[in-house]
């Protein structure tokens, strides 16, 4: 009897569980919007959890199908409905004409949690607020300003790299020394802080990004519990999955603002612009409630948290695919050595002003970006129910639109051959030829990746620095045609970036 009840009583559970999971799965039938399989507990065709696939191939089965039969597509992620946009029109709707209908990305955060209150998670005017306040400290004045912190810590890299050449057999493994050049500029520009990790000194940092990327798996579980229901958002704060990451950072910033405003330290960076901020914030005498984010040591850590997530991976990555494909294309690795030979000449030295002017190099960066894009979806959620661009079909809060980038950078007809490299897609007359919506490393529109102009700063500085000393080649160790690693959520070489390195004569330069 015992057993019985206790049997029907699970029966019930799994049945009321079932009714909850699929009770919305007739969303895009009923809309009369193609819809793909939704009965898998992971949203079948792409819409759940990619198990054995890495996350940027989510949405290529959904693409590959429908891709100029449909302009968007519908399917789940767990019982949350997706809206796929396949039509570059209904993208550009979504980042840029509609952007007031869809400012957020459809994660919701927990208040009560410091890390989640950061430019990439607030929502409406909150977020609106702190973009605005956050948006200068990546003008062309401050970038500059930041140029000589970054151009140090490019030495350091060609001494280290030169140092490590000697020492393996002209073999150099790019995954990590790059990784550690990325994680010495973000905690530079950032905390103001000399991480140093190039050069093999503390590894503090270095350790805590390794750590954050280890944790990819309860991220994404996160990821999929959300849109089971948001609730799940307190259950799994940052503060507790990343708990000794946030308290690393926690206190990195208040000692960084503690010594600061007692030693009356200024320095060219990021945590000076935000004590700046703050400080205007006090000493305003109204303040929107609604709309601000009190700039406290807590938010602050959020906000260069966040800029530690998002400019290290991304960053080292992109850098380590240009070199393979530099080292695999000596003509290209020419053209580019001719490109900053140029501009050294012409400015003196490797400044701001010649690295700017390096457009070849800028193509390298930006077809890098394309291949090999760290981001492989971008996400909105529409904050009220609003109507498909040229169409009937209402959605609404309760959905979530997914623009496939990654796919449509690989689409041979918006990229022809898209594995072969070239860095001439990017010309003037080259991308006059496709939608501009079809290439999206940086996302678009008013949420566009804040520091876009930073980034392909620092990347490019690093690989004209990179190449002004050194010749690269494929060695012995070297994957030739890359592999790339399934478990990642971003493009990563399963295998590292083995590249042979000598040096540059001096009268190449
Ligand atoms: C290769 C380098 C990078 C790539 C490809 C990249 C890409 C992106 C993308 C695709 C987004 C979402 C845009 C959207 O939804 O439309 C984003 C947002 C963001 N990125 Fe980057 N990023 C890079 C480097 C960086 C760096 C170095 C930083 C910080 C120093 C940074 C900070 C941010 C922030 C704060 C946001 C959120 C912006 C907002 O919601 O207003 N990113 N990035």
């Amino acid at each position: 009897m015992f057993v019985a009840t206790v049997l029907a009583a699970v029966a019930a559970l799994l049945a009321a569980f079932w009714y909850y999971f699929s009770r919305n799965f007739g969303y895009w039938t009923e809309r009369g919007v193609v819809s793909c399989n939704p009965f898998s507990l992971t949203g079948d065709r792409g819409g759940g959890i990619p198990f054995g696939k890495p996350f940027y191939e989510l949405l290529t089965p959904i693409y590959n199908k429908y891709k100029g039969k449909e302009r968007v597509v519908g399917t789940f992620q767990a019982r949350r409905p997706i809206l796929v946009a396949l039509d570059p029109e209904v993208t550009k709707a979504v980042l840029t004409k509609d952007f007031s209908h869809f400012h957020g990305r459809g994660q919701p955060t927990d208040e009560s949690d410091p890390f989640s209150q950061n430019l990439f998670f607030l929502e409406g005017a909150r977020w609106k607020n702190l973009r605005m306040k956050l948006s200068p400290t990546f003008t062309s004045g401050k970038l500059k300003g930041m140029f000589p912190l970054m151009a140090g810590i490019t030495d350091q890299l060609n001494d280290a790299v030169r140092e490590k050449a000697a020492h393996g057999d002209k073999q150099v493994e790019f995954k990590d020394i790059l990784l550690r050049y990325s994680t010495d500029v973000i905690g530079s520009v950032a905390f103001g802080i000399d991480c140093n990790t190039v050069k093999g000194g503390n590894d503090d940092f270095l350790n805590m990004s390794r750590e954050l990327f280890r944790r990819n798996f309860i991220f994404l579980l996160r990821f999929f519990l959300i849109s089971v229901h948001p609730v799940f958002v307190k259950l799994l704060p940052f503060k507790r999955i990343f708990k000794d990451m946030t308290e690393f950072f926690l206190k990195l910033m208040s000692d960084t603002v503690n010594y600061r405003e007692k030693n009356k330290v200024e320095r060219n960076d990021f945590v000076q612009i935000m004590m700046q901020l703050r400080e205007e914030d006090r000493n305003r005498s109204t303040l929107d409630r609604a709309s601000h984010v009190e700039l406290n040591n807590d938010t602050m850590a959020a906000q260069a948290f966040l800029f530690f997530v998002a400019g290290l991976d991304s960053v080292a990555n992109t850098i380590g695919f240009a070199l393979h494909e530099l080292a695999m294309n000596h003509a290209l690795q020419r053209r580019a050595v001719a490109e900053i030979q140029e501009n050294i000449r012409k400015h003196g030295s490797l400044t701001y002003d010649a690295v700017r002017d390096m457009e070849l190099i800028e193509r390298i960066v930006r077809e890098s970006l394309r291949k090999y894009s760290p981001v492989g979806i971008l996400t909105r959620q529409p904050s009220e129910p609003i109507k498909i661009p040229d169409s009937d079909v209402v959605i609404d809060p309760s959905v979530m639109v997914w623009i496939p980038v990654w796919q449509a950078m690989h689409d041979p007809d918006i990229f022809p051959e898209p594995e072969r490299f070239d860095p001439d897609r990017f010309t003037e007359e080259a991308k006059k030829t496709r939608h501009q919506y079809n290439y999206l490393p940086f996302g678009e529109g008013p949420r566009f990746c804040v520091a876009e102009r930073f980034a392909i700063l620092e990347m490019k500085l690093c690989i004209a620095g990179l190449l002004q000393q050194h010749v690269f080649d494929a060695g012995s160790k070297t994957d030739v045609k890359l592999k790339l690693d399934p478990k990642t959520s971003s493009p990563t070489p399963q295998n590292g970036f083995w590249l042979q390195v000598t040096d540059r004569p001096t009268s190449a330069l």
